[in-house]
């Protein structure tokens, strides 16, 4: 024993703590309060000047504890037996506090103990019929048990030896409750009687009465020693049983100072006052009264007991009302511990404490989700709902039915979708080129992310938008932005990853599906063969018996263009696509950017209604009214109907691609739209930010035990991308590893990716993206792992294997050096030629090279030419100029990053 605490020294000196920190103070001894540790030497110190008090020569004794001491002894059958006089109990009492608690579970007694919890186990269970987990509370049967033995007991003397069992019981446990109530009280005040609030107390017992409990006698420890509601109710029993014991304590001491007279009736009244004043040294002095009591209690045997019962029922009442307070709070999806305590008009760290006993380590501001603050509540006896999120902007952006007679056939909307190189952009090209000779004179596609062509004298709608992205980022609120898709199939590739990609994300979407057999006019096309790899994602085509349709074609050659065309616009009649033109315009944001010149132009694709210049609209962020309006063809407009793609300018901002647009009365009306969007917008981003911060947090580890998490940044060329990794890797996770997407987004890797990484212990799978100088820079220094993939199987394989321990890249790619494409040439037979200037590194013959443009990657592949001037060379250093040309690939632009590689061997 080289250190003990105040309230243990005092204790096992049987005195009041008070007494001890008093007699602390006086001797210059410093300690804070009760729970502070004292060194060996200052608790000798105590022990010599108060065990001695402890003899009764003490004069505080003398006065005040004389009797007390006689009590304490009187529970220890050892110290019965050895008789009941004053002196040989005041030693068996010291010897007992020196010995400590082993004493207290000898002679037999735990098995009266045990035989008297039963008893009162019976005996609670009768009255309380309306709710189990009040069970316990209503504790004052539980005094029968302990008062029958004693009256029935017909000789005093074993009556005595019995009643320890019992009486200890009220006896220690009267220290704690008494101040707890106290402090309860002056915490909450009328709160009282609420549940959470009887656990403070009962958390408090955890907190500090570890060792208590484990002394106090086997009656006591009852089911009381449960673990979850059912001990914890107990516990709240006692509580009350302790309240009213408080309460009964000046009557008592009343009581037995006539000893002879029952305890008067206006017990509950007294106990009101007491409890309200009861503060610091009330405290104190209600232990001397319940030692007072007891006293009167063991002289006047089974009567004193009996006179309790009545006060003991008084209160029923109140335990019932309590009973009927099932308290319902709302819990939102994500909260901290602390927002949780006050819900449940708690202290935050009752709740710590509890999870802290449950092994579980959490702080005031941690957050834990709804199913775990459910359960954190319904350990307090308080049932969660779900807080029902409204998203303003959804309920802004609703919409009633249209009705169905002012509806007109509108155009299709077509998007065009396939694996890489299997010919997505030519077919657009020669649909458009096809429609530019045959359509209306003059008119020369404009890049505005969509156009209209003609066919059989119906408009079709093409977005220029990859597939992915018109399914995923264009449906961000919801909206559906196509009709139709072209999924692209180069006859001589047959299906490849991005197919299957394609085909999940238009099913996803519910869009129609028409297979496009491209490169017909090559040599190695095989139709059937993709008609027959298609049938395993459920696309069979009409002449295999199935319903989707095939057309095969050829971009390169123009052949089946045109039935393709036949072919969308009988789908569309099938579909039976209807708008209501005469209303205000609504519709998506396809593209849009800052120009210099124009301000905000944005893409529009017009889904319902017809817009107007000179129209309020808001979209998102941006508001204001329609300046001007420009067609696909560049052609300035006054209007664009359902299915109508226009350019248009007079936005206050730019809009996000993907955002709905809402034509409004009035300026008044679009301003007010647009700033709600952007007051939600900061309140999502709050809580996302907030979200990130949580995800890293101990406490999910530690609830998931041995799970690992894996945290992952997803970052991805096109939205469609992020959502397809995102996906995939989720699905990833199994009983030891969960594997957690952080963060996923479009665009380059950015330093801000690698922090969050960085500080979130994570990966970053880039796809068709590259990490920026500082962005590699910053991996490097921290450490972070970052993983570059052109195909999505790929890095799910390699996720995969990592997540199995079996990942053992055997090369790794190795960069060569940086170029910047200067100038491009057209050489007849060769291509591109991409003139550049080698920044840093060197260019070797037959190192692979990426070309990056505004951080995307563009092409991959092996470097087919490296020339200086007219001559081939082996290498370029860097501070030269060289010329490339890239195998298969000539969309390379002036400004274009090239970066070369190797793969290198690593040893392992
Ligand atoms: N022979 C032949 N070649 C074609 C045909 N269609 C496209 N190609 C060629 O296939 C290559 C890729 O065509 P793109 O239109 O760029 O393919 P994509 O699917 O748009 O490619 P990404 O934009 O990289 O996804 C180009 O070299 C085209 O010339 C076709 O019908 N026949």
């Amino acid at each position: 024993m080289s250190k003990i605490k105040v309230y243990e020294l005092a204790k096992e000196l049987d005195v009041p703590s008070k007494d001890v920190l008093e007699f602390l103070g006086s001797n210059n001894i410093e300690v804070k309060n009760h729970m502070s540790t004292l060194e060996e030497a200052d608790a000798k110190k105590v022990r010599a000047a108060m065990g001695g008090a402890s003899k009764g020569d003490d004069e505080k004794e003398a006065k005040e504890a004389p009797k007390k001491k006689n009590i304490v002894h009187v529970f220890r059958p050892q110290n019965t037996q050895n008789g009941n006089k004053p002196g040989r109990r005041t030693g068996g009492n010291r010897q007992s506090a020196q010995q400590g608690r082993p004493m207290q579970v000898n002679n037999g007694r735990p098995s009266k103990a045990a035989a008297l919890a039963k008893e009162e186990k019976e005996v609670v269970k009768r009255p309380i019929t309306e709710k189990p987990a009040e069970k316990p509370v209503v504790e004052k049967p539980a005094e029968k048990p302990v008062e029958k033995p004693i009256e029935k007991a017909a000789a005093p003397k074993r009556a005595e030896a019995q009643r320890p069992a019992a009486e200890k019981r009220p006896e220690r446990e009267d220290r704690r409750p008494a101040r707890e109530d106290d402090r309860r009280q002056n915490r909450s005040g009328e709160r009282r009687s609420e549940r959470p609030q009887e656990n403070k107390g009962d958390d408090r017992r955890q907190g500090r009465g570890g060792d208590r409990r484990s002394d106090r006698p086997q009656g006591a420890r009852g089911e009381g020693r449960n673990e979850g509601r059912r001990g914890s109710d107990r516990r709240d029993g006692r509580d009350n049983r302790d309240n009213r014991r408080n309460g009964d304590r000046p009557d008592n001491r009343r009581g037995s100072d006539r000893r002879d007279n029952k305890i008067p009736a206006p017990a509950l009244e007294g106990q009101k006052p007491q409890r309200s004043k009861g503060k610091g040294k009330d405290e104190y002095k209600k232990k001397d009264y319940r030692r007072e009591e007891e006293e009167g209690t063991m002289i006047k045997g089974g009567k004193k007991k009996n006179d309790q019962k009545p006060q003991m029922q008084k209160p029923q009442p109140k335990e019932q009302k309590q009973e009927e307070e099932i308290k319902s709070i709302i819990v939102p999806e994500v909260l901290t511990i602390k927002e949780l305590a006050d819900k449940m008009k708690i202290v935050p760290s009752v709740i710590v404490k509890k999870l802290f006993m449950q092994g579980k380590i959490v702080t005031v501001n941690q957050e834990i989700d709804y199913e775990t603050a459910e359960e954190i509540a319904l350990e307090f006896d308080v049932l969660c709902e779900k807080e029902e999120v409204v998203d303003v902007i959804e309920e802004l952006l609703k919409e009633e039915e249209e009705d169905e007679k002012k509806m007109k056939k509108r155009p299709p909307v077509v998007c065009v979708m396939g694996h890489v190189d299997h010919g997505k952009t030519s077919l657009l090209d020669a649909i458009r080129h096809t429609n530019v000779i045959v359509g209306e004179a003059g008119g020369i596609t404009q890049h505005i992310g969509a156009s209209v062509v003609e066919a059989n004298g119906e408009k079709i709608t093409f977005l220029d938008t990859p597939g992915h992205e018109a399914f995923t980022a264009m449906r961000l609120r919801g909206a559906q932005s196509t009709d139709i898709a072209i999924l692209v199939v180069a006859a001589d590739d047959g299906v490849m990853p991005q197919t299957v990609e394609a085909i999940n994300h238009a099913k996803a979407a519910g869009v129609e599906i028409i297979v496009a057999v491209n490169k017909i006019d090559k040599p190695s096309a095989n139709v059937e063969r993709v008609k027959q790899e298609l049938t395993e994602y459920e696309l069979i085509s009409e002449d295999w018996g199935g319903s989707t349709i095939f057309v095969p074609v050829s971009a390169k050659t123009g052949e089946g263009i045109e039935d393709l065309m036949e072919m969308i616009l009988l789908t569309a009649e099938v579909l039976e696509l209807k708008a209501n033109p005469n209303r205000r315009a609504r519709g998506l944001v396809l593209e849009a950017q800052l120009d210099k010149g124009r301000g905000s132009v944005a893409t529009v694709l017009v889904q319902k209604g017809t817009l107007r210049v000179g129209d309020a609209i808001a979209a998102g962020s941006a508001h204001g009214k329609v300046r001007a309006m420009m067609d696909d063809k560049g052609r300035r407009v006054k209007e664009a109907g359902p299915s109508m793609p226009v350019e248009i300018l007079g936005l206050n901002d730019v809009p996000n691609a993907g955002e709905v647009f809402v034509g409004c009365a009035n300026d008044k009306e679009a301003r007010n739209f647009a700033e709600t969007f952007i007051s939600q917008g900061k309140v999502k981003l709050l809580e996302e930010t907030k979200s990130k911060l949580s995800l890293d947090d101990l406490f999910t580890q530690i609830q998931e035990g041995n799970l690992k998490e894996l945290g992952i940044v997803v970052k991805a060329d096109v939205q469609g991308s992020v959502e397809a990794m995102k996906q995939s890797l989720l699905k990833l996770s199994n009983e030891e590893v969960v594997v957690k997407i952080i963060h996923g987004g479009v665009g380059a890797i950015n330093e801000s990716d690698v922090s969050l990484a960085s500080a979130s212990n994570a990966i970053i799978i880039g796809f068709n993206v590259r990490p920026d100088a500082t962005a590699k820079e910053t991996a490097d220094r921290e450490g972070v792992d970052i993983r570059l993939y052109r195909v999505i199987y790929s890095a799910i394989e390699d996720v995969e294997a990592a997540m199995k321990g079996m990942l053992d890249p055997v090369f790794e790619e190795k960069v060569l050096g940086h170029a910047e494409v200067r100038q491009t040439f057209k050489a007849s037979g060769v291509g591109t030629i991409a003139g550049s200037y080698v920044q840093d590194g060197t260019f070797e013959r037959d190192c692979s090279v990426r070309i990056t443009r505004d951080g995307i990657v563009i092409f991959e592949g092996p470097l087919a030419s490296l020339k200086r001037f007219k001559d081939d060379v082996k290498e370029v250093r860097a501070g030269y100029e060289c010329g490339f040309v890239f195998a298969n690939f000539n969309d390379v632009k002036e400004g274009d990053l090239v970066e070369a590689f190797k793969m290198v061997e690593i040893p392992r």
